[in-house]
């Protein structure tokens, strides 16, 4: 891919169909790592295949599992060891991947170690002592390397994980929790988690057990959300189908949303889904978008002619990763959009308040961050400035920021190639929207 990529806007309103959307980073993660767990063989299907996936197919090579990858049909098998790691020591080297080095690092406290888990610069500032102290609690040896608080470490453990009860006081990621209860079940007494306070991103918890059950886990949880409990058993190998990944389908629709006259189709993705980020649609709703969701189809068009996107405000805690979807959109809007309450995109692949706040104010907006929220103010006169877009090797800001050029013209994206970590043919799936700019029915203009 070249150094930067101009965006060129659509030449006119689009209707598509996408009905290959890549798989989810999240379930192919949770998957593949349950497979190896379970006992048995699993084949997995719709996995995607990026660097944040890549990442955790050589570390269970590297841990001794045995993989069979056919990239073009999509689908990996896993030969399972019921909670065992075949090999008693191993160097993961996890890029930037948080879904890899949180749950590689519960795993690895099952077996012997040291296994040594590390990353890229920037995982280094990303914190995961919230993990290693409860892991701590239940048996595992986990030592920092560096810096106290952050990989690199080492972790093993003698002859695995006791279990029992952790009190789970407000994390900055739900990664921890999901990676205390996926080893829950080879834990020997299980797991119960209490949660002191709200459960930060907690529908990515909620997918991780519905992804743990689907393995054979037994899990339950209280009606508010402050106990989950899993007895202690044994994944079983399965065939698993993987959905097509939530958040990175935010981007398509909201091209729908910000492109007058234009629809946009999702399949294999709806109200059934196990991901949070199917949300995000309502939140092109309430701006005024034009929305339909079955359980398996999802549409956005733009809001009805003449009518502008309504400014919103939105807690956008349980999808933050549509932060900088929405942070685009709003650019387009007739007034403020106040996003709430996502404090925790400090310490994903970039600071992503800053990184937010420093592009939309390049293109013209006025961006206020006051304690955990953002609040977007469009240009006072409509028009965005044409600029080069820092993407900080944070996919999201290529991806989100792709979308405003679409329909505004001099939107040049830097190291266009970071989208590599969880969407690498993304910019062939925008060209896309291209080809059907000129499509008859959105020539017609049929979504009014
Ligand atoms: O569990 C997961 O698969 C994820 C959880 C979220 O992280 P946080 O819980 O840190 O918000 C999300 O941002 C990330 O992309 C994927
Ligand atoms: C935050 C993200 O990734 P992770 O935490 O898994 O590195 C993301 O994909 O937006």
């Amino acid at each position: 891919m070249p150094d930067q990529l101009a965006i060129t806007p659509l030449p006119a309103a689009f209707d598509l169909t996408i009905d290959d959307l890549p798989g989810s980073k999240s379930l192919t993660n949770r998957a593949l790592l349950l497979a190896a767990l379970a006992t048995g063989q699993s084949t997995l299907t719709g996995v995607l295949f990026s660097d944040d996936t890549r990442h955790m197919l050589d570390a269970l090579g590297r841990l001794g599992f045995a993989l069979t990858i056919d990239e073009g049909s999509r689908a990996v098998t896993v030969t399972g060891q019921g909670g065992a790691m075949p090999r008693p020591q191993a160097e993961l080297h996890l890029g930037n991947s948080g879904t890899c080095v949180r749950s590689l690092t519960a795993a690895c406290a099952l077996g012997e170690g040291p296994y040594r888990i590390d990353g890229i610069a920037r995982m280094r500032e990303r914190p995961i002592g919230e993990l290693v102290e409860p892991l701590r609690q239940i048996g595992a040896d986990v030592q920092y390397l560096d810096n106290a608080g952050y990989p690199p470490l080492t972790v093993g453990s003698r002859g695995g994980l006791a279990g029992g009860e952790l009190i789970m006081r407000p994390t900055l990621s739900s990664q921890f929790i999901t990676a205390l209860l996926m080893v829950g079940p080879c834990c020997r007494a299980g797991l119960t988690l209490r949660f002191e306070g709200a459960v930060t991103s907690r529908p990515y918890v909620e997918m991780t057990l519905s992804v743990m059950e689907a393995f054979g886990a037994r899990a339950s949880v209280d009606e508010a959300f402050t106990r989950v409990r899993v007895e202690a058993g044994t994944y079983a190998g399965r065939a698993y189908a993987i959905e097509p990944d939530a958040s990175n389908a935010s981007y398509f629709l909201a091209a729908a949303a910000v492109m007058p006259g234009s629809r946009c189709t999702i399949t294999n993705l709806g109200k059934a889904s196990l991901q949070g980020d199917v949300g995000f649609a309502e939140v092109l709703g309430q701006m005024g978008a034009q929305v339909t969701m079955s359980d398996d189809a999802i549409t956005v068009a733009s809001p009805a002619t003449g009518q502008p996107l309504r400014g919103v405000d939105v807690d956008l805690n349980r999808m933050p990763d549509t932060a900088q979807t929405l942070g685009p959109v709003a650019l387009f809007a007739d007034g403020p959009t106040t996003i709430r309450n996502v404090g925790n995109l400090r310490v994903k692949e970039t600071d992503r308040m800053a990184a937010l706040q420093n592009e939309l104010t390049k293109l013209g907006a006025t961006v206020d961050v006051v304690g955990d929220d953002l609040r977007i103010t469009p240009p006072g006169d409509g028009k965005l400035r044409p600029t080069a877009i820092d993407t900080y090797d944070d996919h999201r800001m290529a991806m989100g920021f792709a979308v405003a050029g679409l329909r505004s013209p001099g939107v040049v994206i830097n190291d266009p190639a970071c989208v590599n970590k969880t969407f690498p043919d993304y910019f062939d799936y925008l060209d896309r929207l291209r080809g059907a700019s000129a499509s008859p029915a959105a020539a017609q203009g049929r979504m009014g």
